[in-house]
């Protein structure tokens, strides 16, 4: 608290409202690292900018389900440098798209990804870069689980490394027939470091997460149902393509008003994020944004039965 009022006086004092500004959107948007922590997030953009290829791409449907493409094919959906910072972007861009119910998380033709590019990551392979692209994509991650929509990762073919951390930054996770999760850092001499770690943990639980990074075991689909990873399995069927079995999949939990949706999103994430005294307040909060609201009424009007 001290650290931030003194950095919030340096920063008044030299007139720069807009870096103050900034500090403050960064911290409301969830970051965990700002400038407290040391961190800057333009330098490591420009850092990473220099190690090029792919894209992220974000396709905006009217239904209100976003779709987000990790797209670098001739190298198994790597994540080059740039694809860092295009996906910090398309997470703003999601963060500013106030209708959005859903995501759909998918890689290119038909794999999901194969982590980090590894040219990218031997160019910057010391200790003080490596922290500072962890953070860059912590920061990322976090805001991604923390979009106040619901998110699947379809997994196709492999999810490895990096690929295997992002999955978990969304709220459900579908694997098709024959993909495999592996967490293969320790094959690199690594843990991992975009959170998937303290992700993984909550979604499978120690004992299964220990397992999975301490042996950097091969999840296919039917081990992913029962360790609770997977939420679901995708069957090859001719006449629905994998993306579209996922929003069929996802659509029961997005159908109805946007506000609805995202309020659901904001009280499981403060029950699962926050002290039980501050998720309350949380949740009294988000109540009083959909109560008397047009969904509320409109139900109340219909005299429902839930039968
Ligand atoms: C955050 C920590 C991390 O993410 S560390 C990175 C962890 N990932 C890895 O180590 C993946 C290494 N790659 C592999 O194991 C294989 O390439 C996998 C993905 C299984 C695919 O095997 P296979 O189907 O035989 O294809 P392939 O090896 O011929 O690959 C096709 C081209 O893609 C490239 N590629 C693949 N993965 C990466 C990667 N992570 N970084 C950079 N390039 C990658 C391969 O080098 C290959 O390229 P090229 O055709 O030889 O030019």
């Amino acid at each position: 608290m001290m650290v931030l009022c003194a950095l919030r006086r340096q920063l008044l004092s030299r007139s720069n409202c807009g870096a103050w500004a900034r500090l403050l959107q960064r911290q409301s948007r969830g970051c965990v690292y700002s400038i407290t922590h040391g961190f800057n997030q333009d330098e490591i953009r420009e850092k990473l900018q220099a190690f090029p290829g792919g894209s992220i791409d974000l396709l905006k449907q009217e239904s209100g389900i976003a779709v987000l493409t990790i797209n670098n094919p001739a190298r198994m959906n790597a994540f080059s440098g740039s694809m860092m910072v295009d996906l910090e972007e398309r997470v703003s861009q999601l963060e500013s798209w106030t209708d959005c119910k859903g995501l759909i998380v998918q890689g290119s033709s038909g794999t999901f990804c194969s982590g980090s590019d590894l040219n990218a990551v031997r160019a910057i392979s010391n200790p003080q870069d490596g922290m500072k692209m962890c953070m860059f994509m912590q920061n990322t991650l976090t805001r991604l689980l923390r979009l106040p929509l619901i998110s699947v990762a379809l997994v196709e073919g492999r999810a490895l490394g990096g690929g295997a951390e992002l999955i978990t930054a969304c709220d459900f996770r579908l694997m098709a027939s024959g993909s495999e999760i592996q967490f293969v850092h320790k094959h690199m001499g690594l843990v991992p470091g975009w959170g998937g770690a303290a992700r993984l943990v909550r979604i499978v639980g120690s004992q299964h997460a220990l397992k999975l990074l301490g042996g950097a075991l091969k999840v296919e689909p039917e081990l992913g149902l029962q360790i609770g990873l997977a939420d679901g399995v995708l069957e090859a069927e001719e006449d629905a393509l994998p993306l579209q079995q996922a929003e069929d999949w996802l659509s029961r939990y997005t159908k109805g008003a946007a506000p609805v949706i995202r309020a659901v999103k904001k009280v499981v994430l403060s029950g699962r994020e926050l002290p039980l005294s501050d998720a309350l307040r949380t949740e009294k909060d988000v109540f009083g944004t959909v109560w008397g609201g047009p969904a509320n009424l409109q139900a109340l009007a219909s005299k429902p039965k839930h039968k």
